[in-house]
């Protein structure tokens, strides 16, 4: 059987735009039903003429809209254009109800200023005012018609009584709904302004800015995600403590912003042999560590080797002539063991590494 959402889904689609645009459409149609059945309804059903050709023409109109919303959302056609069409279509049902509701046709004027409502989400101010300037030229144009030709009818003092009312009520709505529409610009160029700035702030607490690796906030994150992830029927995690060798020298000999440009190389060289899933992290200044998960360590040590491999083959800074090395601690994550033992364990290692004469991968 299907269920209330899944028929929601089928009639309104799953696109947020489109569900709204069809709601609005749903809206619209209910309000025709509800106006013309109570103005029309009964006279249609007795078989009067006029009355039915009006629900017919009202029944058509929406049923039609319907598939040009989807076919429109769906071909890229400017929501103002479905909207500037579904108000004009509108407008005409409302003058031809005025001009055949008789003693009722007051009635259809409470519906030409919502006819503003319903088009104010997809049109701009300036729009929506040449809709109502078409909606009150269109009405008033009628009205003048019917009581220059049928003054009995539509006694000209009661028309212009009629017009002004309808023109004050429809200017009222134009300019409050396009205030409305100012609103709705502003909240929506201050909510994309937010969205970028949490980009940033995201970006920021996450991101190291000269390297472009993980921070160290983000990397014990995602070894407390990986502690919480503990699976048994997965492959070991190891962890390594990366180090550059010799950095200080790096600095002192060819300045800070040498030993920038040396900890962006490397940063570029190791994160060439990461794979999906594998992390690395500016852990302070010239260490680094590595999380590589489903990995067992002879598979770890050959992912550290290779990175050597790359960090070696990195252009000495200008005027050095000794490569840029790095020495590593690698240690194999127990899941009885605390993460953060296990990161001890890589530092040790990695102590041992600079100890036994540096540029080297020793196990813990
Ligand atoms: N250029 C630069 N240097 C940094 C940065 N962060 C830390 N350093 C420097 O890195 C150097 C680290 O020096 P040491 O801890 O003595 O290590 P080392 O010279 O690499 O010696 P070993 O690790 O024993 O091989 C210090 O001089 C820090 O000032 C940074 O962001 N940029």
């Amino acid at each position: 059987m299907i269920t209330r959402h899944e028929a929601a889904r089928m009639l309104f689609g799953a696109d947020r735009k489109l569900h709204r645009m069809l709601q609005y459409w749903a809206g619209t149609a209910i309000m025709y039903m509800i106006v013309i059945g109570m103005l029309f309804g009964p006279a249609a059903l007795a078989g009067q003429p006029q009355a039915r050709a009006i629900c017919l023409y009202v029944a058509a109109g929406v049923a039609v809209f319907y598939p040009l919303v989807r076919i429109g959302a769906r071909i890229g056609l400017a929501p103002t254009i479905l909207a500037g069409l579904q108000g004009i279509f509108s407008i005409s049902c409302h003058v031809w109800g005025y001009s055949i509701a008789g003693p009722l046709r007051g009635a259809t004027l409470v519906g030409l200023p919502v006819i503003v409502v319903f088009c104010v989400f997809a049109l701009r101010p300036r729009q929506t005012l040449m809709l109502t300037a078409f909606n009150l030229s269109v009405m008033g144009g009628t009205m003048w018609w019917h009581a220059a030709h049928d003054p009995l009818h539509f006694p000209p003092a009661a028309e212009a009584v009629n017009f002004v009312f309808v023109a004050v009520a429809s200017l009222a709505v134009t300019l409050l709904t396009g205030e409305m529409s100012k609103l709705r610009a502003r909240l929506k160029t201050q909510k994309d302004d937010l969205l970028t700035a949490l980009d940033t702030i995201r970006t920021l607490a996450t991101i190291d800015e000269l390297t472009k690796l993980a921070n160290r906030r983000h990397m014990n994150e995602l070894l407390a995600q990986e502690e919480r992830r503990r699976d048994a029927a997965r492959g070991p995690t190891c962890i390594a403590v990366l180090d550059i060798d010799f950095f200080k020298r790096i600095n002192d000999s060819f300045g800070h912003a040498a030993g920038d440009s040396v900890l962006r190389d490397f940063a570029q060289a190791t994160r060439a042999e990461l794979r999906e899933g594998d992390a690395l992290a500016r852990w302070g200044g010239e260490e680094f560590l590595l999380m590589l998960p489903n990995t067992t360590p002879a598979n770890a040590r050959a992912v550290l080797e290779r990175m050597r491999a790359r960090v070696a083959a990195l252009e000495p800074c200008d005027g050095a002539t000794e490569r840029v090395s790095f020495s590593a601690g690698l240690s194999i994550w127990h899941p009885d063991e605390p993460i953060a033992e296990t990161v001890n364990r890589a530092d040790k290692a990695l102590y041992a590494a600079k100890v036994a004469g540096r540029n080297r991968v020793i196990e813990a």
